[in-house]
């Protein structure tokens, strides 16, 4: 099949169009087609020039990522670009919706680029964890300069077509028809010569302290990687630009290729990016919410201007939503009226607008929501406060407004039960600062209806959020993974680690932060509540280190005890320069404090390998994961692993706990998990997952897999 069409316009014009719905990736039918359409162009001596587009208004997204995970057959990449390029009829591309990877590779081939003002262009292979491989990385150099490059191919970041026209990369933009202007453009520059516009006979004008450029672009995507290997082989591709001539640096671009191509990297950024679309079409309970009813919302209210409630408003009306911001207390109130409008402002200016799309009024009164679609709550977590809130809610507004709620944990069924039509009630929990992080967990209450679950995952997605449907239980699928973690975290300086070092190799896994250094910036009293609410929190001199029948560590609660809350208070697991500090540095009273604290509870502190932190915080939590799957809290494992990276600093390259446990191999996580159990017998959250048992048992099949084992588990079980 030939999913490249050939025509001749006119009797002179050839145009070759991609024809592979959505997106015109350039599957091996998509390249036989134009490697088709190239020959009959070549052959047919009417043909004076040839323009290239793609069916739909989109031009091409770029090679096609499922490909990937086979072996490549069909005409390559790149020796098709390079008959492009080379062929002595003026090539032009008509670039409308996306030129993307791949296909940007290929607008480079061609002689000149027309764009359409809302074309969106780029090279993101670095996102996959790959590198411009398809001449691209010693193209755009050549094009645009080196540091121009350098951004654009370390960061993959996408851009407009208007600073692709500045940069150089396009030769003209209309926000007319940009194929009929390709047309036109083509048949006018028939006859003028095509030498200089084949990129790779360009030298590639590199600035005269090249060496010290690219050291410092390197030095920067070390720093920013985390561990990441393909910014590094983007920065080493374009050194070989910038310093060979093309055809050596078109061997380094494929050496360096090879490598990234097999790399668990590259197969973990791009089951994240698959995992990324996956988790927005199904909800726990296995539903299509496609097909359900979604409400558009055009006014929402907010209860409670705290740090969340002030970040949910400005994303909000960001996403061009009209929201009444509702807050009781007076100082709270003024505060968000002063802070609010600066946040808006800063958010509109990132996005490029003169003014917020959404309008927002203050009032210190619920009665003044009564007009909204939609409300959420972000007020304490406190279940009795949230309750009298929901049931007043149900008496003023209208029927049928969703009621959701941004707890982080609580039972959105409790929530539901004071309204008196639960089925509208859902949980929107974001993360912090809720205008900045792309995470959205949309909480569904066994009462929740399809529409109102729908209804939060497309407001979400409005604003700019990654949405993942998630079931109730405490905690839900992120915060429940979090505790035993942290757990483990707080256990293992009991037995002789300092807050350093277990976030030294947290932070060497690739993490931003470790737990303590985290902690320290969240606010050591946000547990402490909750583990006072759950009843763990024991005050005394000597408290003791079991709790309802469990290990317990008592030292993040003996910290919140003497003040120590963290950055807020410019002491908490490190000392800061003072309240608000935010450098971290390592505090001897800590020291002085876990060695008094051993001591008194006859624990003889050890050396703890970096290998056995890593272990216990990672496999705790990972376990939890399957105790999620197992109870159907989560629709799959790509919805775990979507929360992790987007909501918990978990590194992309590491495609999240799950994907990183079957890497590891899930018979290695149980094993190792039943030897941590074996050593501690007092620690639940060490005890194996029995989905866990049964994937191993099952021989440990993919984690693409893992959905349809459970689901066939789960019928084998109620049989
Ligand atoms: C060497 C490597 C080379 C030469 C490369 O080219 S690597 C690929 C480089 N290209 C990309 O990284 C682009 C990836 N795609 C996207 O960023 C986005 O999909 C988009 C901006 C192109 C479109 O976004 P949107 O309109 O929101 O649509 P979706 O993201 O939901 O995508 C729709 C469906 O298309 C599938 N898709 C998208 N791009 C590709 C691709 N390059 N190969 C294969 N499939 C692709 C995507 O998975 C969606 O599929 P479904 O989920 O609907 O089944």
């Amino acid at each position: 099949m030939k999913m490249a069409t050939y025509s001749v316009l006119s009797g002179s014009v050839a145009l070759i169009t991609l024809q592979n719905p959505p997106v015109n990736a350039l599957s091996e039918a998509v390249r036989t087609g134009i490697t088709d359409a190239v020959q009959r162009t070549l052959k047919d001596p009417q043909v004076t020039s040839v323009v290239i587009c793609g069916q739909n208004g989109r031009f091409c997204g770029g090679a096609d990522i499922r490909e990937f995970a086979g072996p490549m057959s069909g005409p390559p990449l790149v020796p098709m670009i390079h008959a492009l390029e080379a062929m002595e009829k003026p090539v032009v591309a008509a670039i409308e919706g996306l030129a993307l990877g791949g296909g940007l590779e290929l607008a480079l081939g061609c002689h000149y680029r027309i764009a359409h003002s809302q074309a969106l262009l780029g090279l993101p292979e670095v996102t996959l964890g790959l590198l411009p491989a398809a001449g691209g990385s010693q193209r755009l150099p050549r094009l645009i300069g080196l540091p121009a490059a350098l951004d654009l191919i370390t960061t993959g970041r996408h851009i407009s077509a208007s600073e692709a026209l500045k940069l150089g990369i396009v030769d003209q933009v209309t926000d007319d028809n940009a194929l009929k202007m390709a047309v036109e453009f083509a048949r006018s520059v028939v006859g003028q010569p095509l030498g200089p516009r084949r990129l790779s006979t360009r030298p590639c004008h590199s600035p005269p302290d090249v060496d010290s450029v690219l050291d410092q672009a390197l030095a920067q995507v070390w720093q920013r990687g985390r561990g990441a290997l393909a910014p590094v082989a983007c920065v080493g591709a374009l050194r070989a630009a910038a310093t060979l001539p093309y055809a050596q640096g078109m061997e380094k671009e494929r050496e360096l290729m090879a490598t990234l191509f097999n790399s668990g990297q590259a197969r973990a950024l791009q089951y994240a990016f698959f995992s990324q679309r996956v988790v927005g079409k199904w909800q726990p309970s296995g539903a299509r919410w496609d097909n359900s009813t979604t409400r558009t919302i055009r006014k929402a209210a907010v209860i409670g201007l705290g740090t969340m409630g002030r970040g949910i408003v400005v994303a909000l009306a960001l996403a061009g939503v009209s929201v009444v911001a509702v807050e009781s207390q007076e100082k709270q109130l003024a505060a968000a009226r002063q802070m609010v409008p600066e946040m808006l402002q800063r958010g509109a200016g990132r996005r490029g607008l003169d003014t917020p799309p959404g309008v927002i009024s203050f009032s210190s009164g619920l009665e003044d929501v009564s007009e909204v679609e939609l409300v959420i709550e972000a007020v304490f977590e406190d279940m009795a406060l949230k309750r009298r809130i929901f049931s007043r809610l149900a008496t003023v507004c209208r029927p049928g407004t969703v009621l959701c709620s941004n707890t982080s944990g609580l039972d959105i069924d409790q929530l539901a039960e004071a309204t008196q039509n639960p089925a509208l009630v859902v949980g929107m929990h974001f993360f912090a600062p809720a205008h900045v992080m792309k995470l959205l967990e949309v909480v569904c209450g066994p009462r929740s209806s399809p529409e109102a679950v729908a209804t939060a995952m497309v407001l979400g997605k409005r604003m700019g959020k990654v949405s993942v449907a998630v079931g109730n239980c405490p905690g839900f699928v992120g915060n429940r993974m979090l505790k035993p973690y942290m757990e483990q975290a707080n256990f293992l300086l009991e037995e002789g680690a300092t807050p350093q070092q277990v976030d030294e190799a947290l932070e060497g896994f690739g993490f931003p932060m470790g737990v303590f250094r985290m902690s320290d910036l969240s606010g050591l009293d946000v547990g402490w509540r909750v583990r006072k609410e759950a009843g763990l929190t024991e005050q005394g001199v000597e408290p003791t280190r079991m709790r309802q029948g469990q290990r317990y560590s008592p030292l993040p609660d003996q910290m919140c005890e003497g003040g120590r809350l963290g950055q807020k208070t410019g002491r908490g697991w490190y000392r800061y320069d003072g309240p608000g500090g935010r450098v971290a540095r390592s505090d001897p009273w800590v020291q002085n404090f876990l060695e008094t604290y051993r001591a008194r509870h006859g624990l003889v502190p050890r050396r703890i390998a970096t290998e056995e932190i890593l272990e216990r915080c990672l496999y705790a939590l990972t376990n939890e994961g399957f105790n999620i799957l197992q109870d159907g809290v989560a629709a799959g494992p790509e919805d775990i692993d979507v929360i992790y990276v987007f909501g918990y600093g978990w590194p992309r390259h590491r495609g999240g706990p799950m994907f990183h446990a079957g890497q590891v191999g899930l018979a290695r996580v149980l094993e190792k998990l039943e030897h941590y159990q074996h050593s501690h017998p007092d620690v639940p959250h060490l005890k194996p997952s029995s989905l866990l048992r049964r994937l191993v048992a099952a021989g440990s099949p993919p984690v693409q897999k893992w959905r349809e084992f459970i689901s066939k588990d789960r019928v084998h079980s109620q049989l």
